[in-house]
């Protein structure tokens, strides 16, 4: 099977490399070309725009940061509307709004080709072992025929329906798990400012109803202050912007949220945009110094 994939930042990179590696012909573009080199190495071939992966290839993937960057790479100069037509498929797992995935769905159907939007869940080291949760929803066609893709990248694919329920699930899971990183982050603080090993916390934890692969995964690197980017802070603070916005449309009320949406601006302030998500505990021990 031959793919295209657009994006080559944590997430494309890792997941792309993995369709190589398990005998996919995969063309790559990246905004910031010298990206693409490293897949090179490993067999992929590179086009310079989005729209020549689009006319080489029948299906196309996307990995872009947000909504801004999903939309450009479609409807700009040289992008996927340029070449997208009868028979062309486009999939696009960036997290983005529901909005977003609605209007690059009704261009590229409008020019005759196909849409699934395909989130995923799980970060930087699952997309590397092809472990990821993918949330798609779309052309049910499109989705059948991307599964031999989905498998090498995921453990598990969900159908979700029509375009805009992978996005909204999506942002629903990331929420969860911003707001369960804030509430982290506070008792590994409060441990350490009363006198308690913070370390001692994540074996406790670890041992009761609470434990999860987030926790035991980022708990002793935050207790170092070390946030090497698996997902980038400016990112989750994204999902939870999306998130309350969705919030906001179906009148549903999340205190807690957007309070953890505070804490993720307070770090992006911070200048920790760049970072793992976990270094919102930066944002914690500065707002009780
Ligand atoms: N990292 C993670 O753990 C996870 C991330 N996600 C989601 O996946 C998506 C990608 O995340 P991740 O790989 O971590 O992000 P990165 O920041 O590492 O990469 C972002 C990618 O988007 C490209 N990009 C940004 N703006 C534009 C633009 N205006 N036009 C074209 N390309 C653009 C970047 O290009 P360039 O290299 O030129 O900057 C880069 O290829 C995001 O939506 C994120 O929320 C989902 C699950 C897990
Ligand atoms: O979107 C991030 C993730 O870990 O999932």
């Amino acid at each position: 099977m031959e793919v295209g994939f657009l994006g080559l930042g944590i997430m494309g990179k890792a997941m792309s490399l993995n369709l190589l590696k398990h005998g996919f012909k995969v063309t790559v573009w990246n905004r910031t070309l010298s990206k693409c080199d490293e897949l090179v190495e490993h067999g992929a071939s590179v086009c310079e725009s989005p729209a020549q992966v689009i006319k080489k290839c029948k299906y196309t993937i996307a990995m872009l940061s947000d909504p801004c960057a999903a939309l450009s790479v479609v409807f700009d100069k040289d992008g996927v509307l340029d070449q997208i037509c009868d028979g062309k498929g486009y999939i696009d797992m960036s997290t983005v709004d529901a909005e977003t995935s609605l209007k690059i769905n009704e261009a590229i159907t409008g020019k005759g080709g196909r849409f699934v939007e395909g989130p995923v869940s799980g970060s930087k080291k699952p997309a590397e072992d092809g472990q990821l949760i993918i949330l798609a929803a779309g052309d049910k066609a499109l989705f059948e025929e991307s599964i031999p893709a989905f498998d090498v990248l995921g453990k598990k694919s969900f159908f979700l329906g029509q375009v805009g329920n992978g996005a909204k699930m999506k942002l629903i899971v990331n929420m969860i798990m911003g707001s369960m990183m804030n509430a982290f982050s506070e008792g590994l603080v409060l441990a350490d400012k009363s006198g308690l090993s913070s370390d001692t916390l994540l074996d406790i934890l670890d041992l009761g109803a609470m434990t999860n692969p987030m926790f035991k995964g980022k708990g002793p690197s935050m207790n170092k202050s070390s946030y090497p980017p698996a997902f980038p802070l400016k990112h989750q603070q994204k999902d939870m912007r999306l998130a309350l916005a969705l919030g906001d449309e179906n009148a549903v009320s999340m205190p807690v949220a957007a309070a953890a949406n505070e804490a993720f601006k307070k770090a992006r302030s911070l200048g920790l945009g760049d970072l793992d998500f976990s270094a919102v505990i930066e944002a914690v021990k500065f707002s009780r110094e």
